[in-house]
């Protein structure tokens, strides 16, 4: 009993050297993974805002972006965190009422107002930029275009934001800050990728952009965009056709089919069994079609579906001028346009439409895209209604002639083929973000992107603490062995004395 409480007595490691180090050991690994953890803790995030009011031609929408606040210049780290439709047409309709078009802002500014902190209000930049239907007022009558922008400004200078001005885009800002967008939200930029080309479609008017090898804007100057983002220069491609939005383009296909002012037309891209008494003075009431108006017309003419979509494509294609090109190689309208390259991405109406006839898959070979708008078409108006219970009767009574006119715009008109259509797809929202020029034009104007790549640290920081902590432990090791000589004596077999 003795022997053994004498041996408990005189265990070594019982000594208070060893006790002494064995403490400030345990103090000083809790201590590290402590610091480390608390410095790997994620912080509460702090935001920056930004607005941007897409004025298109048939209507406006209102877009909020955020961003943390402390690293604006991280690639796809802006977002989108709300989008707003406001009720009623695009600004260009209130030429005759103008103020309306301020009033109509309203609700979405308030939407906006709820949504961004109280204590950003004042430092969250707001844009509005107008597009293609702004661009055809302004051709039309300046002064009413003005007068509208006029009431804008007045109803958006109300708000609490920093209000940046509103303005209309050029064909090509529209087209390259689309671009812009498409391949800041899939991280194509900072990371050098193969960019993707951009094709939006809207109601007045319709963009191409894309980056080609054999494009250096030599050929056509005024297609040519350059950008240096994050270090990488692009030679962007882009043109804008005004009047070959859809809805624009249906006028003109119309008036194709009105030149004798007849009382009926019977139009082979609306389905069989449509008809509708329409306006003539309606139909021209546009630059795009001006100059088309036939002599002596009626004031009213009868618009009869008859649902055949080749006859269909072949009175779209009336629209384009394939004839004439002064450049080595066009797309339409003496439009010159080089070579077709890499992945694109369609949106806007593209997509509204492709969506709606089940057509957004590109795995589906082009000839069965055509038979089956063929078949579409060829549906009565009354079997279609009923199919479709809920979609607006506009809408739904022009998805024929749009389905038509994309499918002719992209093959015809760009020379999309069976080989390269596959590269497109018709997108909607990429990471929660609507695809569109808007953040694009807010990233340009905020100098969001970098003309040159920032510089990183050569380790990540998780990386960084893991290497400290590890090179700590080890010293730590090394030095409670560097003291060997002072512990004490442990022998295998103690002496019992
Ligand atoms: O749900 C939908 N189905 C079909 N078309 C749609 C839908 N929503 C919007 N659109 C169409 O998308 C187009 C948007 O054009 P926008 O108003 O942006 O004109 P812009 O870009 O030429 O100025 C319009 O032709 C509009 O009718
Ligand atoms: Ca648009």
């Amino acid at each position: 009993m003795s022997a053994q409480r004498d041996m408990k007595e005189k265990n070594p490691w019982h000594t208070p050297v060893t006790i002494i180090f064995s403490v400030i050991g345990v103090i000083a690994i809790v201590a590290l993974v402590t610091v480390a953890v608390l410095q790997n803790r994620p912080l509460p995030q702090k935001y920056k805002y930004g607005i941007v009011l897409d004025a298109g031609s048939s209507h406006t929408a209102l877009y909020i972006y955020e961003w943390p606040a402390e690293k604006d210049n991280n690639t796809g780290r802006v977002e989108q965190t709300l989008s707003c439709k406001v009720d009623g047409p695009g600004i260009s309709s209130y030429a005759s009422a103008p103020w309306k078009a301020g009033k109509s802002l309203t609700k979405c500014l308030e939407q906006a107002r709820q949504k961004v902190p109280v204590k950003r209000h004042s430092e969250t930049p707001l844009y509005l930029g107008a597009t293609a239907g702004m661009r055809l007022l302004n051709l039309e009558d300046s002064s009413a275009s003005t007068k509208v922008f006029q009431a804008v400004e007045e109803a958006l200078q109300k708000f609490p934001f920093s209000f940046q001005g509103a303005r209309i885009l050029s064909g090509q800002e529209e087209g390259a800050f689309g671009w812009v967008t498409v391949n800041y939200l899939d991280d194509r930029l900072e990371q050098n990728l193969q960019t993707r080309g951009a094709l939006d479609l809207g109601g007045a008017s319709t963009q191409i952009s894309f980056v080609s090898d054999n494009f250096d804007g030599s050929d056509s100057p005024d297609n040519a965009v350059a950008f240096r983002l994050y270090g990488n220069d692009y030679n962007l491609y882009t043109h804008s056709f005004l009047c070959y939005g859809k809805d624009q383009a249906l006028r003109k296909t119309l008036a194709q089919q009105t030149k004798s002012g007849p009382g009926t037309i019977l139009d082979p891209c609306f389905h069989p069994g449509y008809t509708e008494t329409k306006n003539y003075s309606v139909l021209y009431d546009s630059p795009c079609v001006s100059d088309r108006k036939p002599q002596g017309a009626p004031a009213t003419f009868n618009h009869t579906g008859k649902g055949n979509f080749s006859r269909c494509q072949e009175v779209v294609k009336r629209i384009f001028n394939f004839t004439e090109c002064k450049y080595s190689q066009c797309s339409f309208n003496e439009v010159f346009q080089p070579r077709l390259q890499g992945p694109f991405g369609a949106f806007s109406a593209y997509y509204f439409v492709m969506n709606f006839l089940n057509l957004t898959d590109t795995s589906i070979p082009l000839e069965v895209v055509t038979e089956r708008l063929s078949r579409y078409c060829a549906t009565p108006w009354n079997q279609v209604k009923e199919q479709h219970p809920g979609v607006k009767l506009k809408y739904l009574a022009e998805y024929c002639f749009s389905g038509t006119y994309i499918v002719t715009l992209l093959t015809k008109g760009y020379n999309f083929t069976s080989e390269n259509y596959p590269n497109i797809k018709f997108i909607k929202k990429i990471k929660g973000s609507d695809a569109g020029w808007t953040l694009g034009y807010m990233l340009n104007l905020t100098n969001m992107i970098p003309a040159e790549a920032p510089d990183s640290p050569p380790l990540p920081y998780a990386g960084y603490v893991s290497i400290v902590t590890v090179i700590a432990l080890l010293l730590f090791v090394l030095f409670i062995f560097s003291l060997r000589p002072l512990w004490p004596r442990c022998s295998k077999h103690p002496q019992i004395i």
